[in-house]
């Protein structure tokens, strides 16, 4: 598999080169746009570094099969525009995207399989069926959500949370969602509030709470690292490979390794 990862110089595009050396997958492009800022000992010597706005060319070029992304909405709609053109199947975990942004993944996937996940870990697959259940076995508990990330985090909530709320949704019916709370107001019944904390290095942490009035459950992911999600984006790279243009679900990838 030839691979392409974007947003070489960033925090989890540099974790995604480091997973794939590690795995001695073969990464034959490096994007970036800023391609002076990523340093040559962060790719393999056969790794090409390219800028961004060749990205379409060079993906042709070099007979790419997938393109790994984590970057931003707005990069991605180029990027997955190029994967697109040139035939190239797009995984993708770039969070913070817009019914317009989908719209364009959904544009690309008409020409080449895409796979987006707003979180690659198997926890986290976990996590968002178990807050499903327990969100339907204990209907009448108050839920709230709250999520912690690095300082350098820029879209609130984390793509993950919205997909945590979107299952307590799919089995209560949509609820209003209160983000942070000030001032005086009674919460409604079914209300869901939603809080983001940004600090320091936090890697990622999702709780969701269930609250009766004599009882409370809490559901928590931690991840202890950036390399849980370049690992679940490899495989999903892997899996998504050779396949028919479509949009996936990361949880077809999982069922695979189960
Ligand atoms: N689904 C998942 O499992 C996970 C998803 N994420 C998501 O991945 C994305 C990237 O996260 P992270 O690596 O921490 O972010 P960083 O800010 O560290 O890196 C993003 C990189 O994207 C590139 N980029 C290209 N265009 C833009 C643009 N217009 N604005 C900003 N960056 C741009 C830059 O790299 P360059 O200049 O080299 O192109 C930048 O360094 C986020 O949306 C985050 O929420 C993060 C972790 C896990
Ligand atoms: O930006 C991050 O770091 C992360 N973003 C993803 C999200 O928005 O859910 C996944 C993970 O929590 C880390």
């Amino acid at each position: 598999m030839r691979l392409a990862v974007t947003g070489a110089s960033g925090r989890m595009g540099g974790e995604v080169l480091a997973a794939a050396a590690d795995r001695a997958e073969r990464v034959v492009l490096a994007v970036s746009s800023e391609p002076d800022a990523v340093g040559p000992t962060a790719v393999d010597a056969d790794t090409e570094i390219v800028p961004d706005a060749d990205l379409a060319d060079a993906l042709a070029a070099h007979e790419v099969d997938v393109l790994v992304d984590f970057t931003a909405p707005s990069a991605l709609v180029d990027y997955a525009a190029a994967c697109a053109d040139a035939g190239v199947a797009l995984v993708t975990g770039t969070t913070g995207l817009t019914d317009d942004h989908r719209g364009a993944l959904a544009d690309a996937a008409d020409a080449v399989p895409v796979l987006h996940a707003p979180n690659f870990s198997k926890g986290v697959a976990v996590l968002t069926r178990l807050v499903g259940e327990a969100a339907g076995a204990l209907a009448d508990y108050d839920v709230e959500l709250v999520e912690a990330h690095h300082d350098g985090k820029t879209d609130a909530p984390s793509g993950t949370a919205l997909s945590l709320l979107d299952a307590v949704d799919d089995v209560r019916g949509e609820s209003p969602r209160v983000h942070g709370r000030e001032g005086e107001a009674p919460r409604a019944e079914d209300e869901v509030g939603v809080h983001a904390v940004r600090a320091g290095d936090v890697t990622g942490v999702h709780e969701v709470w269930l609250a009766g009035g004599r009882e409370e459950l809490r559901l928590t992911h931690r991840a202890e690292s950036r390399r849980v999600f370049a690992e679940g984006a490899l495989d999903a790279a892997a899996w998504l490979a050779g396949r028919d243009a479509g949009q996936y679900e990361f949880e077809a990838v999982l069922e695979v390794d189960a």
